[in-house]
C-alpha cells in the first residue's frame, strides 16, 4: 500500500528539482536512486554514453522503447535540436502516467510523444500516426525478450535507413545474448560494444551500439 516506487521517483522530482530543467530532473532521480532507493533508470554512468551518441547522431527523429519512469527520456530529449521529435513507448500505464508528469516538469513535452502499449504492436502504427519516414536513432531499454522481434519490426516497416544508430541498454545484465547474436553476426549492422556498470551499481553492464547499413 501507500506510493508506487515511481510514484516516490515523482514525488523526489517534485522535491528536489527545478521546473522546466532537465539538467536538475536528472539529477534529482539519480541521487535519489543511488541514496534512497534503487530503480531500471539507464543511470548516470550508462547516461554519459547515452548522451554522447545521442549528440553524435543529432537525431531528427528518434524512438525509445521502454518509458518507465521518463529518465532516459529526459536525458535524450534535452539533447534533441529544435524541431525533432523522441517517440518512446511504455506498456505499463502507470509507468505512463508517471513518466508524462517527469517529462512535462522537465518541460520537454512538446519533444516527446509518449504511446502506451505493447512496442510490437505500436511500432507498426508509427508511420501512419506520427508521419515519420525512418529512425536516425533507437534506444532499445525494455523487456530483453523483445529487442530482436522490435529490431526486425523495424526493419520491415521500413523504419530504419542507412546510417539509423541503434543504442540497446543491458546487454550483459539482465542480458540480451540473442540480441547481441543477431547484430553481432548480421552483415547489415555495423556493431560495438560499450563497457559501463548496472545503474547505481558495481555490477558489470554495458551499452551495445549497432549502426544499420540499410
Ligand atoms: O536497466 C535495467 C535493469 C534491470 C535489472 C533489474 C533487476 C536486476 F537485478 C538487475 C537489472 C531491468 C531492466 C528492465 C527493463 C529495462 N531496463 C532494465
Ligand atoms: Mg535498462
Amino acid at each position: 500500500t501507500g506510493l508506487s516506487r515511481p510514484q516516490r521517483i515523482l514525488k523526489a522530482v517534485q522535491k528536489n528539482a527545478k521546473k522546466g530543467d532537465p539538467q536538475s530532473v536528472i539529477a534529482a532521480i539519480d541521487h535519489y536512486c543511488r541514496h534512497k532507493e534503487w530503480a531500471m533508470n539507464v543511470g548516470d554512468d550508462k547516461g554519459l554514453i547515452l548522451d554522447s551518441v545521442v549528440m553524435e547522431v543529432n537525431p531528427s527523429s528518434a524512438l525509445e522503447l521502454g518509458t518507465y519512469c521518463g529518465y532516459s527520456t529526459v536525458r535524450i530529449a534535452r539533447l534533441l535540436p529544435a524541431g525533432s521529435t523522441l517517440i518512446t513507448v511504455e506498456f505499463n500505464p502507470h509507468c505512463a502516467v508517471i513518466a508524462r508528469q517527469i517529462i512535462a516538469y522537465a518541460g520537454l513535452q512538446d519533444k516527446v510523444k509518449l504511446m502506451e502499449g505493447p512496442s510490437g504492436d505500436l511500432i507498426p502504427k508509427i508511420k501512419e500516426q506520427f508521419g515519420i519516414t525512418s529512425f536516425d536513432f533507437v534506444f532499445l531499454d525494455h523487456w530483453k525478450d523483445r529487442y530482436v522481434p522490435d529490431t526486425k519490426l523495424l526493419e520491415e516497416c521500413g523504419l530504419l535507413r542507412k546510417g539509423s544508430v541503434l543504442l540497446a541498454d543491458n546487454v550483459i545484465c539482465p542480458g540480451a545474448p540473442e540480441y547481441l547474436e543477431y547484430v553481432r553476426n548480421n552483415p547489415r549492422y555495423e556493431t560495438r560494444y560499450f563497457p559501463s556498470n548496472l545503474e547505481y551499481t558495481k555490477v558489470e553492464d554495458g551499452l551495445e551500439k549497432s549502426v544499420f547499413l540499410g
